[in-house]
């Protein structure tokens, strides 16, 4: 099997101060990987590091192979040849994504021409149907603002999916929606991701919802990466410390919504 994704040793440093330190995972093809861990763990940051997209400041060491391509001190040049069809990434909140003066049909269609979709409108429809949005031509006309959260969110997923990414980067793609949306949207990546063979690397803080679409998790905190497993022994069976606590918490979560 063939990585898509290959990290080793990432660190990143703000000055002195190390925030990722020497992590290491990879994800093959047609395989998801879980980032987990609390606020400023690092999951964004390593996040970032794979794109190549650090904010000023920060600097990366280590490796990260995104397929044939070292992304650590690689040109722009480079990094913008791989970013989209390597790996796309789609974010927590869907307007980081979206212009707001925009029609929505435009925005789909930019990444979809740019990577030598010659089929204009239809392509853009079905991007749009592809992610299960009802009426996709009421969608592709209206602005960002006249649709609803979870609606922009498989818009940017459309818009991430239209370079038709070996992987798919999604980072809390679910926390600013309500949990039956949520819902949704979780079978809506697991079931594009599982068509199209792409690996994903799923990032969130909820142990919850990594479990409905990852089979392998990472555990980060404090930057540092203090378990790796196969979900369902991470949840029986947790080693560390900091995985036993986010399995406690997330068991007393569940059982007090059965009890409710
Ligand atoms: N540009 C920056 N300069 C300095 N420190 C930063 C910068 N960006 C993030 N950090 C710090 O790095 C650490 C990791 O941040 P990161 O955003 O990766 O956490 P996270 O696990 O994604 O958290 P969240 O779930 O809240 O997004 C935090 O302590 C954060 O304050």
């Amino acid at each position: 099997m063939t990585a898509v994704l290959s990290v080793s040793g990432l660190s990143v440093r703000a000055g002195d101060r190390e925030l990722v330190s020497d992590v290491s995972f990879s994800v093959d093809a047609g395989e998801r990987l879980g980032l987990i861990g609390e606020s400023g763990s690092g999951k964004s940051l390593t996040a970032l590091a794979v794109l190549g997209l650090l904010p000023e400041g920060l600097t990366a060491s280590g490796s990260v192979r995104l397929g044939s391509t070292e992304v650590i001190g690689a040109s722009d040049r480079a990094l913008t040849r791989v970013r989209g069809s390597s790996a796309a990434i789609v974010f927590q909140e869907p307007l980081t994504a979206l212009d707001p003066l925009m029609r929505i049909g435009s925005q789909v269609a930019a990444p979809l021409k740019r990577f030598g979709s010659r089929r204009g409108r239809p392509a853009v429809l079905d991007a749009l149907a592809e992610v299960k949005l009802d009426d996709p031509e009421r969608i592709a006309r209206a602005y960002p603002h006249q649709i609803s959260g979870g609606q922009r969110q498989r818009v940017a997923i459309a818009m991430a999916l239209a370079c038709r990414p070996a992987l798919l980067i999604a980072d809390e793609p679910t926390t600013a929606l309500d949990v039956t949306v949520q819902a949704d949207v979780l079978t809506l990546l697991d079931g594009l991701v599982r068509d199209r063979g792409m690996g994903l690397l799923f990032i969130s803080h909820d142990l919850a919802v990594v479990s409905k679409v990852t089979d392998r998790v990472v555990v980060l905190e404090h930057g540092v990466a203090v378990e790796r497993g196969v979900l369902t022994d991470l949840l029986r069976a947790p080693q560390h410390p900091y995985t036993r606590s986010l399995v406690a918490a997330a068991r007393t979560l569940d059982s007090a919504l059965e009890w409710s």
